[in-house]
């Protein structure tokens, strides 16, 4: 049983979006059903996993859950505009998908200040090499939610690293 207090988001990824993608739009549609049944509160999927966003943006509302967007490093910002006042968030790949403790790619920034200026509502979330040492370009860009791996499960003191990439965040709020 899903323990509801707790926010459970679920991102369809890059191990998937390398391995085989013939059956990938089907997969897509069938676990909308089987995350909302989970308990899940966001579901996010990768705009290149589909042929038809805006349709999967809207079974995923319609399943009571928030909708997210991601984009891998290659596709231009641009594309997302059709779709965005069908999502809830949308997540700016800042590595190439595939592994965590691969190098930011601060070039990626562009696409996150555009989204802000853009749609000052927005959730966007940054996601690839985030830590200490980037997490200042990605709030000032305005992101307000990250996703960071390495450089929180390596570091010393987690809790600290956490606490200093959330103090950023808020500070550009
Ligand atoms: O989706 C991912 C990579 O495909 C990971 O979420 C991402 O890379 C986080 O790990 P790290 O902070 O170590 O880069």
């Amino acid at each position: 049983m899903a323990d509801k207090s707790r926010p459970l988001t679920c991102k369809i990824g890059p191990s998937i979006l390398n391995a085989d993608l013939s059956n990938l739009e089907k997969a897509c549609i069938q676990w909308v059903t089987d995350m909302a049944d989970a308990g899940a509160d966001q579901y996010t999927f990768h705009i290149e996993a589909t042929d038809n966003p805006l349709a999967l943006a809207r079974k995923i509302r319609e399943a009571g859950m928030k909708a997210g967007i991601g984009l891998k490093p290659g596709t231009p910002v641009e594309e997302v505009l059709p779709v965005v006042e069908a999502v809830d968030m949308v997540l700016v790949m800042t590595v190439e998908p595939g592994f965590g403790g691969q190098a930011f790619m601060a070039d990626m920034m562009a696409k996150v200040e555009f989204l802000r200026r853009s749609f000052p509502h927005l959730d966007i979330e940054v996601d690839g090499g985030v830590g200490p040492a980037t997490i200042d370009a990605c709030a000032k860009a305005g992101a307000n939610m990250i996703v960071s791996g390495s450089a929180v499960v390596k570091a010393n003191d987690p809790r600290a690293v956490i606490s200093q990439l959330r103090n950023s965040v808020v500070k550009e709020l």
